[in-house]
């Protein structure tokens, strides 16, 4: 049996941001590689009219926990939902449930956060960084605690080009921000927020490193690791591929190429996206808990989760991927056929913004208006390229990451841990890996029909003929145009009208003579 998966079982885990897109992921694996587990608590508040148990509840259910609900049929009895909110002073938890986690927990794996890049600052720090710094004050309190796994972003030191394994300390100390967000008022918070984030694109990845920080200060008597990933995306292989339930932002970029609202992409077509699968994330994080808690290195390791160091994928090669695949599998309802252009030349993204994106909106708007119905297709045009502009930053430039640590942990695992808790990305086909993407945002995240799929390939046939069309139209009123107003012009066509007689009259005449 995997050493991993044995070291797991009968142990009490707590993960916080178990309803998040990671946490389900991360608390899938372990029931299927180590059924005998414990318990595992998840910290969970209530939301959108949901109890904790219907939260819960509706995560057993979904198609990700199919097979754990077979090894593991008593899956239900081993969660414990802690109700939970980190953004509340003692995370709001109840006495007697906050006894039984600092009595029982033995390791600790730290998901939670807000992932929205454009989070007032203040919202951010709350979550990111004081629950992380009180989180850790709880794991201190936690006699039995072997290990604690911080999440966090290979992006939380963006602003440099080559990033190590190491924490970059930030210019203002987290206690001196986390002590201001307690008296500035919002409006001056907001004000000084593009001073404090400096060369940082956003509030996220300023708070994920903040939060880095707090870890690092403050875990020095635990038994502690940081996980970075980069860019995560939907499952390689385990428990299926293909598996995705969030909106993040390379998935609405392939949404909204796949629905033909958005053919540019502000990318250098040379520039890798340093992609990871969800899959691949857990397990590297699995095999650090495992390692940290019974290795346990003298100082605290950062494990980067990358992929562009040792199997690359270019943007070029993935605009092209995403175009081929969004023609075998295509989403339902797209306004065009899905094409992808890369550039970062200012002139460039304007003509093509202007031609290929406006110039659309524009017309079918008009089309609409004149049908009598209302015109709509400029106003989500233009949220789409609001959205798609936040993401810029990271579209638009290359990482170097390093990965002794990763590296040096996987020389350390079994060969059945290796296979089991594979995190080597050497093997990633990136093309079956992006038609699966493509799979699994259109069945579970837009739950889109697959049989639905002949009759959208039928309509795209018939965008085609529209576009070539429509194209076709328009050289030809262009020729008009300049036929009328130029000799030149005049005579150039004259020479390829009479040059496309005399080949015609004589590929009949030659048939003629066959005959
Ligand atoms: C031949 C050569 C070709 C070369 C071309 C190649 C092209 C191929 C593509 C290349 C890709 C390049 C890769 C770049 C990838 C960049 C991804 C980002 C990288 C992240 C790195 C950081 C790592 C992390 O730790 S990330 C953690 C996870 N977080 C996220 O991923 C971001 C979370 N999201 C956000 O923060 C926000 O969504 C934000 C800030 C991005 C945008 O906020 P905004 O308020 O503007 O939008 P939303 O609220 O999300 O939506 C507003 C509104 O619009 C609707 N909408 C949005 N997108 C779409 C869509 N695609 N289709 C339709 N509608 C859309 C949305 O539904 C909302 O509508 P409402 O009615 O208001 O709800
Ligand atoms: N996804 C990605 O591309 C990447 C993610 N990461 C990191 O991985 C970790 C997990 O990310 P991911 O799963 O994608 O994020 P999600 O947004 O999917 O999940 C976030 C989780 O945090 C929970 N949470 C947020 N606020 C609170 C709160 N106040 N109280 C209790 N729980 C709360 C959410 O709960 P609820 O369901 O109630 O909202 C949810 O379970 C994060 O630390 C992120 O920084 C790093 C790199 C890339």
């Amino acid at each position: 049996m995997s050493t991993i998966a044995a070291y797991y079982n009968n142990k009490s885990i707590l993960i916080t941001g178990a309803t998040g897109f990671l946490g389900k992921v991360l608390m899938e694996k372990l029931f299927r590689s180590s059924p005998d587990l414990k318990v595992i608590y998840i910290l969970v508040r209530p939301k959108s009219g949901q109890t904790l148990q219907q939260r819960v509840f509706h995560i057993l259910n979904c198609e990700l926990f199919k097979e754990v609900r077979e090894i593991c049929p008593n899956v239900q009895e081993k969660i414990r939902a802690i109700y939970a909110d980190l953004s509340q002073d003692d995370f709001a938890i109840s006495k007697e449930d906050m006894e039984e986690l600092l009595s029982c927990t033995n390791i600790i794996f730290h998901c939670a956060a807000t992932v929205r890049f454009d989070e007032p600052l203040r919202s951010a720090v709350q979550l990111n960084v004081v629950a992380t710094q009180k989180l850790l004050l709880m794991a201190g309190q936690m006699p039995k605690l072997e290990a604690f796994i911080h999440l966090s972003t290979a992006f939380s030191n963006c602003y440099r080009k080559h990033i190590d394994e190491v924490i970059y300390p930030c210019p203002v100390e987290p206690k001196k921000i986390i002590h201001s967000m307690e008296w500035l008022d919002d409006a001056i918070i907001d004000e000084i927020t593009p001073k404090l984030i400096g060369d940082r694109p956003n509030t996220y990845t300023y708070s994920k490193a903040l939060g880095e920080m707090v870890v690092q200060q403050e875990g020095e008597k635990l038994n502690i690791a940081i996980v970075r990933p980069s860019i995560v995306g939907p499952t390689w292989q385990e428990p299926f591929p293909g598996w995705i339930d969030t909106m993040n932002g390379i998935s609405k970029i392939i949404i909204a190429a796949g629905k033909g609202l958005l053919q540019l992409q502000a990318v250098e077509p040379t520039n890798v996206v340093d992609l990871i699968p969800a899959d691949t994330v857990i397990n590297l994080t699995l095999a650090v808990g495992w390692y940290t808690a019974v290795h346990r290195p003298k100082t605290m390791l950062i494990y980067h989760s990358t992929s562009g160091h040792i199997n690359p994928f270019y943007c070029k090669e993935m605009g092209l991927q995403l175009t081929a695949t969004l023609e075998k599998i295509p989403l339902e309802k797209p306004f065009r056929r899905p094409y992808t252009i890369g550039t970062t030349s200012t002139i460039s993204k304007q003509y093509w913004n202007t031609v290929s994106h406006h110039a659309y909106a524009i017309i079918y708007d008009f089309y609409l208006i004149l049908t009598g119905r209302k015109p709509r297709m400029t106003k989500l045009l233009n949220r789409i390229l609001k959205t798609i502009s936040k993401l810029e930053y990271f579209s638009s430039q290359s990482w170097e990451w390093t990965t002794y640590n990763t590296e040096m942990l996987m020389s350390q695992l079994s060969p059945e841990d290796q296979r089991v808790f594979n995190f080597d990305v050497r093997h990633l086909n990136w093309s079956q890996y992006m038609e699966n993407y493509v799979l699994g945002i259109k069945k579970y995240l837009l739950k889109e029909d697959m049989a639905g799929i002949p009759e959208v390939k039928q309509h795209l046939r018939r965008l085609r003929n529209i576009y070539y069309f429509f194209n076709t139209t328009l050289f030809l009123i262009a020729c008009r145009l300049l036929i009328a107003r130029s000799q030149m012009a005049r005579n150039v066509w004259f020479f390829i009208v009479s040059f496309c007689y005399k080949f015609l009259s004589y590929f009949r005449a030659s048939r003629m003579l066959k005959a």
